[in-house]
Parts: structure tokens; C-alpha cells; sequence
């Protein structure tokens, strides 16, 4: 069950799933497109075995789900909605900023938030009222003004109370693909959104990737994954922990301990084997395990290089010195250094985004943050100054481009006479 893997099998098996899928997703599609809420209705009957008159979550239905959750629960979800609403108003961006580069050539970004986003909390295997703080509070801080949610039926009395906490009111009661093409695509009930957000099984990320041509996604955030570096300083029992907790999400979920001891990778080896044998969720533990395994790394420069190709989701270094460590990773989620600081942190209450790139996707995308809520406009403000200044660059190779129109812009402004207008800040 714990054994070495090769970092080419374990990297290439990873980004295979999404193809297996397309098929059906495609049909799911396809019937939201032409059936609408009643096809959300017939799928979700299908999926979810459930019987729904509406999709849509009404204000009693949010009120009413606080008697059904623990009082400590909500009152650690409030703890942990301040948490994550912190971190992410850091990452807040300034709305316009503008600097005169030169002489008369004023330059500046203007940053506005998106119109109406849509976030997807899974609910299939688990509840996932982190999930749905992780998704809705960044895009409440940048400013969105609409926020929409989808969660699989029967949808979790957690889950509505997180997206309380969060500030959200427009929830729909729908999973899987059908949630994100409602989503894309519109239905009776669902506006279409500009954006959707949020992780989720096999089905729903192959739907978002199919889907970028109706709304921007925010990336491919699937089964959970976990790389760990670590030496032979590293505690087994709290690596073992760290490989478990992410191996207990899903059947799919990956794990891979990089390693310059091979004395070490076996104590955890022997440390998973002991903490797995009574966790609640050990069949689920077991699949995965069977996507897991260990690297053994010459030094802790090979190791990183073994974590760059992994491009993990979440990945903890667990060394003696950890900065030169940190320092060379390029490619990962969410890092976490040291021996207190399990992934569990960054899963619930330190404030950082939980909800992160898998399958290799940490190498070209971020984690969720307040900037995939936002668009930017370059904004610039010139003088006639300014104008003189670079006209000459312009009119030349609008020429040479054959765009005679782009040239005479200029040079009507600068070859006639001096108009009576006032360049804005002269
Ligand atoms: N990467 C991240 O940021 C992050 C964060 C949290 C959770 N996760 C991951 O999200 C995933 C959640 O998965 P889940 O399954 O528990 O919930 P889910 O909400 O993603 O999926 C449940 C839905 O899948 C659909 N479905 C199930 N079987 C189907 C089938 N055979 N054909 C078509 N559709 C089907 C159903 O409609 C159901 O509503 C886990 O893999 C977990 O690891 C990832
Ligand atoms: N580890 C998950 C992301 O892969 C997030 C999560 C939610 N709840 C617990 N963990
Ligand atoms: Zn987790």
C-alpha cells in the first residue's frame, strides 16, 4: 500500500481523468442547454437521488439551517470567516492608481470587480462549509456585487450557514456538471454568471473546462493532493497525518512524500498503516493510498526539483532548514514550513485560500485570491507635451503598419491649430 512510485508515472496518471469524463459531461450539458431548471430537476433525481420541486434555497430555508448546526460550529465558522476575510482584504487592490511615467504621459490601472460570479461548494462525499467561505468571501472583499452558489442536493444545513456567514443569498440547491452548466449557460432560476469558482470532483472540473467559451473558470481544483519534502529531522507521525488528511477526501485524492531517507519514508509508512487503520473514513484512505507513494530524493536540491515537476496542491516542507527549501520551489498551491503547520491550517482557520490548483496546475495557475475577482483597465491621460513626445513614434509606424487613419489621429491633433481645449492635469 506505501511503496516507492516514479515521478513520471505518478505526474502522467494524474492528468489523465479529465478526458475519461468529457462523454458524459457533454451529455449533462447538453440537457441543461435545452431542458433548463427541469433538466437540473431530472439530474439531480439521477445523481444526487434526490426529489427537488425548486432548485432555488429560500431565505427560511438559510434561516432554519442554524437550529440544525451546532452552536460551536457556527460560532468557529464566524472565527474563521474573520480569518480568511483578513488575509484576503491584504490582497485587495488599489482601484486606480495613475503616475506620470514623463512629461505629459500620465499611465494607471483601474481595477473593477467582476458583475456576477458563481461558486461551486461540493457536497458530494463530505459537507463543505469551508469551502463555501473559501470561494464567496474573496469575491465579497473585491467587491463583486453579485455572488451566486451552487451546492449538491439536499444542500448541507453547514453549508447554508457558512454561505450566511459569508454574506451570500442566492443559492441554488444543485450539483456535479448540471451545477456548472446552470452556471455557464443560464437557466428559468439561474442568471448566467461572468465567472464561476470552486473545486470539485471529476465531473465538475471537466464541466468548467468545457465550459470557458460561456464563463471564465478559475482553474482545474479537483481531488485533493498533498507532496511533502522532508529529511530526516521530519516527524513521521505528523507527515503521516498531513498524507492522511487530504488521502480521507476522495477515492482520487494523491499523496507523495519526497525524501532523502529512505529510513524515514518507511516510518511513515508504518505510521500511516497505524493512523489509518481506525479513521473513519479509512475505504475512501485506501483508494487513494493506492495513488500515493514516496520519492527518494539524492539531496534536497533533487527533492525540489522532484516537487517542481509534481506541481503540487498543497505542499508541506518538513526539513531542518526549511528557507532554502521554500526558496526553490516554484510550482505548488499552498506551502506550508514546519512541523506546526499542517495543511489542516490552510484547510480551515490561518486565512489562506483552500481552494488551489491539482493535477499539475499549480505550474501555470494561483490559488484563489481577491485578483480572480477583479479586471484591470490600463487608463492614460496625455498632455500635448506628451503627445509631441511620442507622436512621432506613432505616426511612423502606424505608417510602416499601412494605417494611415492611426497616423492622422496624431497628427490632426498636432498640426492644427491649438484648439481651446484643456488636457485633463495641465
Ligand atoms: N482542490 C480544491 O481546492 C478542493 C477543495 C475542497 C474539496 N476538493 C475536492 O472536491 C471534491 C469533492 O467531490 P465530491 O464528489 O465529494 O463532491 P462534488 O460536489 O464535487 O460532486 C458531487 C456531484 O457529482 C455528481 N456525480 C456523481 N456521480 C456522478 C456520475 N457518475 N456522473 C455524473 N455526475 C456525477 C453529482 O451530481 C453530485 O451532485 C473532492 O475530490 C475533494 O478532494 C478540492
Ligand atoms: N484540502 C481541501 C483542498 O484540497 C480543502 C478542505 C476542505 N475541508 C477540508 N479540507
Ligand atoms: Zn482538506
Amino acid at each position: 500500500m506505501w511503496s516507492a512510485v516514479d515521478v513520471e508515472t505518478w505526474v502522467s496518471r494524474r492528468t489523465s481523468r479529465l478526458d475519461e469524463v468529457h462523454g458524459p459531461v457533454q451529455e449533462i450539458i447538453g440537457k441543461v442547454k435545452s431542458g433548463g431548471d427541469a433538466a437540473l430537476i431530472e439530474l439531480s433525481e439521477k445523481f444526487d437521488k434526490v426529489h427537488l420541486d425548486s432548485v432555488a434555497v429560500d431565505e427560511d430555508a438559510r434561516e432554519a439551517a442554524y437550529d440544525q448546526v451546532d452552536a460551536k460550529v457556527t460560532e468557529c465558522l464566524v472565527e474563521a470567516e474573520a480569518r480568511i476575510s483578513r488575509f484576503h482584504e491584504l490582497q485587495l487592490p488599489r482601484g486606480l492608481w495613475l503616475s506620470e511615467v514623463e512629461p505629459g504621459i500620465t499611465l494607471g490601472v483601474k481595477t473593477t470587480p467582476l458583475s456576477r460570479v458563481g461558486a461551486y461548494v461540493p457536497g458530494g462525499r463530505a459537507a463543505y462549509p469551508s469551502t463555501a467561505l473559501m470561494c464567496t468571501i474573496p469575491a465579497r472583499i473585491a467587491g463583486v456585487p453579485e455572488i451566486c452558489c451552487c451546492s449538491p442536493p439536499p444542500i448541507q444545513p453547514l453549508t447554508l450557514v457558512a454561505l450566511d456567514i459569508a454574506g451570500v443569498e442566492e443559492i441554488y440547491q444543485c450539483g456535479g456538471a448540471q451545477a456548472i452548466a446552470a452556471m455557464a449557460l443560464g437557466t428559468e432560476s439561474i442568471e448566467p454568471v461572468e465567472k464561476i469558482v470552486g473545486p470539485g470532483n471529476v465531473y465538475v472540473t471537466a464541466a468548467k473546462m468545457l465550459l470557458r467559451e460561456y464563463a471564465e473558470i478559475d482553474f482545474p481544483a479537483g481531488p485533493s493532493e498533498i507532496a511533502v519534502i522532508a529529511d530526516e529531522n521530519a516527524v513521521p507521525s505528523y507527515v503521516a497525518a498531513d498524507i492522511l488528511a487530504q488521502a480521507e477526501h476522495d477515492p482520487h485524492a494523491a499523496c507523495v512524500l519526497i525524501t532523502t531517507s529512505a529510513a524515514f519514508a518507511d516510518e511513515v509508512g508504518a505510521e500511516i498503516k497505524k493512523q489509518a487503520e481506525n479513521a473513519p473514513r479509512k475505504e475512501i484512505m485506501a483508494q487513494a493510498l493506492k495513488n500515493s507513494g514516496y520519492i527518494l530524493a539524492g539531496d534536497l536540491d533533487e527533492a525540489v526539483a522532484i516537487s517542481n515537476a509534481v506541481a503540487p496542491e498543497h505542499l508541506s516542507i518538513q526539513v531542518a532548514d526549511p528557507l532554502p527549501v521554500l526558496g526553490g520551489i516554484r510550482n505548488a498551491g499552498s506551502i506550508f514550513v514546519g512541523p506546526y503547520t499542517p495543511v489542516a491550517c490552510g484547510d480551515y482557520a490561518s486565512g489562506t485560500n483552500h481552494v488551489l490548483p491539482t493535477a499539475g496546475y499549480a505550474r501555470q495557475y494561483s490559488g484563489l485570491n481577491v485578483h480572480h475577482f477583479c479586471k484591470t483597465s490600463s487608463v492614460q491621460m496625455l498632455s500635448r507635451e506628451g503627445l509631441e513626445s511620442i507622436g512621432d513614434i506613432i505616426e511612423t509606424l502606424a505608417t510602416a503598419e499601412g494605417l494611415a487613419a492611426h497616423a492622422q489621429s496624431v497628427d490632426v491633433r498636432l498640426r492644427s491649430a491649438k484648439p481651446d481645449c484643456k488636457a485633463p492635469l495641465t
